[in-house]
């Protein structure tokens, strides 16, 4: 296998203004550090969806293994807080989607008994551990259970007993158990500031596994962790754990092995579809991260079933990432009145009208959204739903078109302004129709109704991805001349200072969360499509790990490289 860093270092990423009314700049993006590696993978040993039973010849076969889980998961009592371990583990090693309606079943049986086997509960300090987990996985599976089953651990004066402080395992599971609070949850506020000022008190006294274990969790918390990461790295911990189960652990690894292969399998398929586009030649100014954005797709769904979506919104994530710096970068005035116009009669006869370097994305585009309308009429007989995807996109460009007149006409406009283009140029409301659309014949129609009518988890989903992403990444693109961001234009309306701004606008972000939070428990109890509320979820996970600290989607020398190492190229050891 080739090496997959053609380049080393981060350049920097100044800007070159050959003419910055007119566009023409450029941002100095380094070029992708993958260059043709996932080309390197032959198709030929891939296990496909329908052959999972294909195994690593000395391992047990995947089923047998599978189904020694079952009986395991069975065999456990619903009543056993042994069972809330399994679903835990079971869940954070990725293999949930196995085991989708045991889980339920038992959940639903946990549910029922919930106010007994919390009456039962005294308070103990040692007891915390098992409520805040059995909350936590009942609030993730979408069940609004109360949160005044943490009274008990509080003092005569309302704040957290001060005997908690050794319970490592207790607050730990009570610092997971907090990040899936609501608004007015006053208590679940209070124990997230009071567990991690205990857990970060705590690290320097603990020895590495559990140092390396607290860190992690106050770095992500389960809750914001996108799956497929978190199952990588959880498999480590909980080998490490003395209670583990070999045949549970066996099974995830050799699941997750299975999966890596079809996911390499499909970024060659789509490293070779984006050779074809020759960005390094045609678009030199463009990002060039396809397996970056294939990272965001995995991350919205990983599972073999989800593959024709999941390759389909990788491509639209890498043109619309194109897109936008035609807009933001490189077009001038002219050329992006051209493109919008292209985009909005959607037809390939607007080709020649187009100046050469966006030809080949503009067709990509269309040759995307057909591929989308035959898989429908393949799978339900009809392609109405594309037109709505179609829709989407054009909502972007016209939103993109209208940014760059600010960029421009030097103009800044108000916060409110701002936001209200800033949440379509999220990508988070094209993102998730196209990928309802994409994943016809695995939802129902009426999920794709909902979702056009922009639901509100919708909509703080992508103000936490554009609040975030501006947050980190403002500085960098006023430079260049991108001068409206939610930070700036946040602090030219209510005449504050950046860092004001900043902890308004995280405030924000900390409500967005809790709004995700209720929508989903909500959503659950109504009906909504679950499928289609996890990708909303998904989407703010993978956008918590990219804009928690710097822009990692830009820069690819960074924990994304480290990420996709780990979840796409590192071999998992048996
Ligand atoms: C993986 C993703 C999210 C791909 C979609 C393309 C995109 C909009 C990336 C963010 O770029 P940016 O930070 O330059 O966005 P903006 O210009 O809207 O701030």
């Amino acid at each position: 296998m080739g090496s997959y860093l053609i380049v080393h270092q981060a350049p920097s990423l100044a800007v070159s203004h050959e003419n910055p009314k007119l566009g023409h700049r450029s941002a100095n993006y380094h070029p992708t550090i993958w260059g043709d590696h996932f080309l390197a993978y032959d198709n030929s040993d891939v296990v496909k969806e329908n052959n999972l039973c294909e195994m690593e010849p000395q391992q047990p076969p995947h089923e047998v293994l599978k189904e020694e889980v079952r009986k395991m998961f069975i065999a456990v009592p619903d009543k056993s807080s042994k069972k809330l371990d399994l679903i835990d583990a079971i869940n954070r090693l990725g293999v949930a989607y196995h085991f989708e309606s045991e889980i339920d079943t038992s959940l639903l049986a946990i549910y029922g008994d919930y106010d007994e086997q919390i009456n039962h509960v005294a308070g103990r300090e040692e007891e915390l551990y098992i409520v805040a987990l059995r909350f936590r996985l009942l609030r993730a599976h979408g069940y609004h259970v109360s949160c005044d089953v943490f009274n008990r651990f509080k003092d005569s004066e309302g704040n957290f007993k001060e005997s908690l402080a050794g319970n490592i395992r207790g607050l730990l599971s009570l610092y997971e158990a907090a990040n899936y609070m609501v608004r007015d949850e006053d208590i679940l506020d209070k124990a997230l500031v009071f567990t991690t000022s205990q857990l970060k008190s705590m690290v320097p006294n603990l020895n590495s596994s559990l140092t390396t274990q607290i860190n992690h969790a106050l770095d992500m918390p389960i809750h914001k962790t996108v799956t497929r990461i978190g199952a990588r790295q959880f498999m480590s911990l909980y080998q490490e754990d003395e209670s583990h189960d070999p045949l549970l652990l066996s099974f995830a690894k050799l699941d997750f092995g299975i999966i890596q292969k079809l996911h390499q399998e499909e970024l060659s398929d789509l490293t070779k579809w984006w050779k074809g586009l020759d960005t390094p030649n045609e678009i030199p100014f463009a990002r060039d991260r396809l397996v970056e954005c294939y990272l965001w797709s995995l991350a919205m769904y990983f599972e073999p079933k989800y593959s024709f979506a999941r390759t389909t919104v990788a491509k639209l994530f890498a043109l619309t990432s194109i897109l936008d710096d035609f807009y933001d970068i490189y077009g001038t005035s002219d050329q992006l009145v051209v493109l919008d116009n292209a985009i909005h009669r959607w037809d390939i006869s607007c080709l020649d009208e187009l100046p050469k370097y966006m030809r080949p994305c503009y067709q990509a585009l269309l040759s995307v959204f057909s591929e989308m309308e035959k898989e429908s009429l393949k799978v339900v007989g009809k392609t109405k739903s594309v037109d709505f995807a179609i829709s989407s996109m054009q909502a972007i460009s016209r939103a993109y078109h209208e940014e760059a007149s600010w960029i421009h006409d030097e103009n800044l406009p108000t916060y409110d302004e701002y936001m209200k283009l800033a949440l379509v140029t999220s990508t988070y409301p094209m993102i998730v129709t196209c990928s309802t659309v994409s994943m016809w014949g695995i939802v129902r129609e009426n999920a794709l109704d909902w979702v056009t009518k922009n639901p509100l988890i919708l909509r703080v989903s992508s103000a936490i991805g554009r609040l975030m992403n501006d947050i980190v990444s403002f500085e960098a693109e006023q430079e260049r001349g991108e001068l409206a961001s939610a930070v700036q234009c946040y602090m030219m309306q209510y005449g504050v200072s950046k860092e004001e701004a900043i902890l308004e606008l995280e405030k924000e972000i900390t409500n967005a969360w809790k709004d995700v939070n209720q929508e989903w428990l909500l959503g659950s109890a109504s009906g909504v499509s679950k499928i289609v509320l996890e990708r909303i979820f998904n989407l703010a996970r993978i956008t918590y790990l990219t804009y928690k600290k710097e822009d990692w989607y830009t820069n690819s020398f960074s924990v994304t490289k480290d990420v996709i190492k780990s979840v796409l190229v590192d071999p998992i050891e048996m």
